[in-house]
C-alpha cells in the first residue's frame, strides 16, 4: 500500500514528448512499486478527441517505446484503469470547467506542465476560473523557465497571478538524481566531512557535467539556448548550490533553498571586463565519439552555418562569502565530449607543513570524487605507506572507493519517479524557488551579454575531445588541473 496521501494528476501535453519519454514511464514505474495511491488518476490533456480507450494505446506504445523493460500485463492493467483523457484546448478558459468535472475535489489535484512555457499563464488563468487554484492543489513547471532573467520574470509572475508560490514545484530533474541528493547526506550525516567544507580545509572544486550526446535533432530549441542556457543555468548551478550552501536549520523546503539562494546570490558577477579571465565557450566540429563519425554542429539537421551558439561552457566561479573566499570553483560542460559523466571533486589543501619532504618534496592533495553520473559513487584519494621495511617512507596514493550499486545492491531510482512523488507527498525542498531561478539567470545573464558585446565566436573543439584547448588554460593558469575521467 502506497504511504502517498490521496491525489490527481493532470498532465497538460499529455502526448507530447516529454510526457511520452519521460512521465507516463516513471509513472508506470511507481504503479509497478506499489507507490501510486488507489485513488489517483492520471488525466492526460490535449486538444486531440480521443477517450479513455484511444488514451491508453498512446501510453501503452510510449511505454512500449521508452521503457528498457518489457510491458507486464498486470501492471499495465492496474496503470491502465488510473488513465483518462480530456479535450481542451488551454486557450480556451470555458473549457476548464469540464476539466474540474473529472476531478475529486476531496483530495489534491496535482497539474503537470509538459507544453512550451509560454502557455503556462494562460493553462493557471483557465484553472483559477474554474476555481482549480485552491490551496491544497499544485502546479509544476518544466525547464526551460524563460531564456532571460526578464522572460523568466514573466512567466513566474503571470503564474504567480493565481498560484502562491507554495504551490509551485519547478523541476529540475538533476535534483531529483540519486546523487546529487545523497550530496545532503554526504555534507551533513557525517562529521568528517561537515567539519572540513570550507575555505580552510578545501583548495577547489572541480564540476563537470560531460554528455557525449550531440543536439539530439533539437537545433530548432538548442540555437536559441547554447550549453549556458541548457545546462549551466539550471544542473551546473544546482550542483552547484549543493555543494557550496551552508548547513540549513533544518532539511524542511524553506530552509533548504534559502541556504541555496544564498549562494547563487553569492556568486561573483562575471562581465566584460573579466569574461575572457574566467569564461571559456566552444563549439564542436566533426570527430568521433565511441568510434562513431559524428558531424560538427554546423553540419548538424537543421543548422545554420554562421551560428556561434556554445556546445562547450567551462568557467571559473568565485563565491565571495565567508565560507568559500579564496575558493575558485570550476564548472564544465559540453556535448560531444569522450564520455557521459558526471563528476564533483574536491581538491582539499595541502598539509601546514610535509614531513615526508626528505622523500617527497610536494605531497599530493586529498582529492574527494563524488560520481554523480553513471557509475554513482565516490572515491577519496589518501596517502598510504607501502608495507614493508624499507626506511624511506615508501607512500604511495591510494583510493578509499564506494560504488553505490555494489553497496546497495539495488539501482537507483530515476530523477523524474522521485519528484513525482515528492509533488505528490507535497515536499518543496527538490524543487527550484522562484528567487533561486531568477538569481541563477541574473548571473547567467551577464556572462550571455558580455558574448554580445565582444562577438567573439566560440572555439572549436573536435567532438570526442575534452572542449577547446582555452579551457584546460583556464585551470592551469590557476597551477590546477582538469580531473582526468578513468
Ligand atoms: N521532451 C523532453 O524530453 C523535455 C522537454 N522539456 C520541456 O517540456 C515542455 C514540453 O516539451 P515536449 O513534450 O518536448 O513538447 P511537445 O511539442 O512534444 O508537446 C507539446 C504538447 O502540448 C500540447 N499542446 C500544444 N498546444 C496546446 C493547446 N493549445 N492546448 C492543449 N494542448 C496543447 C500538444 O498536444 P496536442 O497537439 O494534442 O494539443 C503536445 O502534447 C517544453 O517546454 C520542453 O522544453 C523539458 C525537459 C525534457
Ligand atoms: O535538461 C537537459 O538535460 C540533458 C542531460 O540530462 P542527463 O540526465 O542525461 O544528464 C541534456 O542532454 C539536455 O540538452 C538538457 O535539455
Amino acid at each position: 500500500m502506497s504511504d502517498i496521501p490521496a491525489c490527481d494528476l493532470v498532465i497538460f501535453g499529455a502526448k507530447g514528448d516529454l510526457t511520452r519519454r519521460k512521465l507516463l514511464p516513471s509513472l508506470y514505474q511507481l504503479e509497478k512499486y506499489g507507490k501510486l495511491p488507489e485513488q489517483t488518476k492520471i488525466l492526460g490533456v490535449g486538444r486531440a478527441d480521443w477517450d479513455h480507450a484511444a488514451y491508453c494505446e498512446v501510453a501503452k506504445e510510449a511505454l512500449i517505446t521508452f521503457m528498457l523493460e518489457p510491458l507486464d500485463d498486470n501492471i499495465w492493467q492496474r496503470f491502465s484503469q488510473r488513465l483518462d483523457f480530456h479535450k481542451l484546448d488551454v486557450n480556451d478558459s470555458a473549457g476548464f470547467e469540464g476539466l474540474k468535472n473529472k476531478l475529486d475535489s476531496n483530495h489534491p489535484a496535482i497539474f503537470y506542465f509538459a507544453m512550451h512555457p509560454g502557455t503556462f499563464g494562460t493553462i493557471c488563468q483557465g484553472l483559477a476560473v474554474a476555481g482549480l487554484n485552491q490551496s491544497q492543489n499544485r502546479i509544476v513547471m518544466e525547464k526551460p523557465l524563460g531564456t532571460d532573467l526578464q522572460s523568466s520574470r514573466e512567466i513566474n509572475n503571470s503564474v504567480a497571478k493565481f498560484f502562491s508560490e507554495s504551490q509551485v514545484y519547478r523541476i529540475d530533474h538533476y535534483l531529483g538524481k540519486e546523487s546529487v541528493l545523497n550530496l545532503l547526506a554526504l555534507r551533513f550525516a557525517n562529521t568528517v566531512f561537515a567539519s572540513f567544507w570550507d575555505r580552510n580545509s578545501i583548495d577547489h572544486v572541480e564540476i563537470t557535467v560531460a554528455e557525449q550526446v550531440g543536439i539530439e535533432g533539437r537545433w530548432g530549441y538548442f540555437d536559441k539556448a547554447g550549453q549556458m542556457r541548457d545546462m549551466v543555468q539550471n544542473h551546473l548551478l544546482q550542483i552547484l548550490t549543493m555543494i557550496a550552501m551552508s548547513p540549513p536549520a533544518n532539511l524542511k523546503d524553506d530552509s533548504l533553498r534559502s541556504e541555496k539562494i544564498a549562494v547563487l546570490n553569492a556568486l561573483r558577477p562575471i562581465d566584460k571586463t573579466n569574461i575572457r579571465e574566467k569564461v571559456v565557450r566552444g563549439q564542436y566540429t566533426a570527430g568521433f565519439v565511441n568510434g562513431v563519425n559524428v558531424p560538427g554542429y554546423l553540419e548538424e539537421d537543421g543548422a545554420n552555418q554562421k551560428s556561434n551558439t556554445e556546445t562547450f561552457v567551462a568557467i571559473r566561479v568565485d563565491i565571495d562569502n565567508w565560507r568559500w573566499a579564496g575558493v575558485p570553483f570550476y564548472l564544465r560542460t559540453g556535448k560531444r565530449l569522450p564520455s557521459k559523466c558526471s563528476e564533483v571533486v574536491v581538491y582539499f589543501k595541502p598539509l601546514p607543513l610535509n614531513l615526508f619532504s626528505e622523500f617527497y618534496p610536494k605531497l599530493p592533495q586529498n582529492k574527494l570524487t563524488i560520481r554523480l553520473q553513471p557509475d554513482e559513487g565516490m572515491d577519496i584519494e589518501i596517502l598510504n605507506k607501502v608495507p614493508g621495511l624499507d626506511s624511506n617512507h615508501n607512500l604511495q596514493t591510494t583510493k578509499l572507493d564506494l560504488s553505490f550499486s555494489e553497496t546497495f545492491h539495488q539501482q537507483s531510482a530515476d530523477a523524474y519517479e522521485r519528484l513525482l512523488l515528492e509533488v505528490m507527498r507535497g515536499r518543496q525542498a527538490l524543487f527550484v524557488h522562484r528567487d533561486e531561478v531568477e538569481a541563477a539567470w541574473k548571473w547567467v545573464d551577464s556572462i550571455i551579454s558580455a558574448w554580445e558585446t565582444e562577438k567573439e565566436p566560440p572555439k572549436t573543439y573536435q567532438a570526442g575531445t575534452w572542449g577547446p584547448v582555452a579551457s584546460v588554460a583556464l585551470i592551469t593558469k590557476d597551477g590546477h588541473s582538469w580531473h582526468e575521467f578513468e
